[in-house]
């Protein structure tokens, strides 16, 4: 062992021995918490068992993770707890009603310190420096231009923690036909998209995150992986587009995914990892969420919220939009509006691949807001790993400048918790895989 990696481990050592007595129940002193990228998750899962505490809790998950996928597609489906819903007229139908109206039910005015401040085009300088990245260059580029795209990607990540794509190998025809049977789905009358309402899952035109206060945004929420329910969901509508809008979703998900697996290789290569040490646990059984967003005109855009401030609590996402503005992230504590691009996709860093990377890419709060004229359209593909791989930051991220901070966990622990939670601000990295966090 060299001088310095022994003297990695042995502060490694020294910084569980200060964590412990702060820790959650789950982690062992010593070093094998944190993942070394060269060994493959079989290996790091056996590290992690070797821990006597760990073993049995770890025989307990397995038992667990037997049932978990069950548990997980029927508390998404059957709604065991009910939605968070206002009792208020559908969305489309109040946005129609209330066309150019002065003002609009109390229950979606927003409180004066959460409303918009930057309008949905109000671009700015800022604003133009959100890294966009054309993939195009990477293939073609010489190796040191190569070096050079990842590095910049890596930098997006931890500085921003979103960036733009283009020629990412999506085709834009698929993106259009998305966007465009989406939005038909949206301006179909109430009743009809009503008949999508599937457990905590499909249609939702009456959002309420807060208890008290309603987005203007109406979604539909299709579960694509370990197990899919897109069909199911979609064949409760009857719109004579029904089996070309499954089609297309059912596309659209498969080319998300290949580029959201590139886009894994090219952080963990950013990061110095080996090129497969997240992707590798979302080649199979990865969990997925794909949401369409719809937010119909607001004669009151400076009053209300399509989306309320949150970060997501995923590991990557990966957006498409139309050509109308809204989405707007918070950076060094100010909005900054992100500039629609039909050919691009929008990928964010999550909450998990937050922790995972032990604090060096950063997910950001992020919010949508609103127009009076015309109707905005998005769809977020949510993407995690397999939901029992052990998200575990590699020693490689672990050094002075960075303490580890975050302790082991599968999304099969952590989606649970984060079920009960209100989508509100930047819940999922203050919550229990941080070492330091108290369960209360
Ligand atoms: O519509 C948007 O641009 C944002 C969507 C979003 O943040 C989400 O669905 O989590
Ligand atoms: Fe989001």
């Amino acid at each position: 062992m060299s001088l310095h990696v022994f003297a990695r481990v042995k502060h490694l050592q020294i910084r569980f021995r200060e964590i412990l007595p702060r820790a959650t129940s789950l982690v062992q002193p010593g070093p094998i918490f944190v993942a070394d990228s060269r060994q493959g998750s079989a290996q790091v899962a056996q590290n992690l068992s070797s821990a006597s505490k760990f073993t049995s809790i770890k025989n307990h998950k397995m038992a667990e993770a037997k049932i978990w996928r069950e548990d997980y597609m029927t508390s998404l489906f059957v709604a065991p707890k009910p939605r968070r819903t206002m009792n208020v007229d559908n969305l489309g139908d109040l946005s129609a009603a209330l066309k150019n109206a002065a003002a609009i039910p109390d229950v979606y005015v927003q409180p004066e310190g959460l409303r918009p401040d930057i309008p949905y085009d109000g671009f700015s300088k800022e604003t133009d420096q959100l890294p966009v990245f054309d993939l195009h260059n990477l293939s073609t580029g010489a190796v040191e231009e190569r070096r050079r795209f990842i590095n910049d990607l890596g930098c997006a990540c931890k500085e921003w923690g979103f960036l733009q794509l283009r020629n990412h190998g999506v085709p834009l025809r698929l993106i259009q036909k998305m966007i465009d049977l989406g939005m038909r789905f949206f301006q179909m009358p109430a009743a009809e998209k009503e008949k999508a309402t599937f457990g905590q899952v499909g249609y939702e035109g009456r959002h309420a995150y807060m208890p008290e206060r309603v987005h203007w945004g109406e979604t539909l929420a299709l579960v694509s992986g370990p197990i899919s329910n897109v069909e199911e969901i979609l064949r409760m509508i009857c719109a004579d587009y029904r089996e070309e809008f499954i089609t297309t979703v059912n596309e659209f998900i498969h080319e998300i995914q290949k580029i959201g697996l590139v886009l894994l290789e090219l952080m963990a290569e950013s990061l110095d990892l080996q090129k497969s040490f997240f992707s590798q646990h979302f080649e199979k059984n990865a969990t997925s969420v794909t949401r369409l967003n719809y937010y119909p005109p607001c004669p009151q855009p400076s009053m209300a919220l399509g989306l309320y401030a949150h970060a997501d609590t995923n590991s990557i996402t990966v957006l498409i939009q139309n050509e109308i503005g809204g989405l707007q992230i918070r950076k060094d504590g100010r909005w900054i509006s992100v500039r629609p691009f039909k050919d691009a996709l929008v990928v964010n860093v999550g909450d998990c691949l937050q922790a995972w990377t032990n604090g060096h890419f950063k997910s950001v709060e992020h919010r949508a807001v609103l127009n009076s004229v015309k109707p905005r359209f998005s769809v977020a593909f949510f993407y995690n790993p397999d939901a029992h791989a052990i998200m575990a930051p590699p020693m490689e991220l672990v050094d002075e400048n960075h303490p580890l901070s975050y302790r082991p966990f599968t999304w099969a622990e952590y989606f649970p918790r984060m079920q009960k939670k209100r989508m509100e601000g930047k819940v999922g990295t203050d919550t229990f895989m941080r070492l330091d966090h108290k369960e209360v």
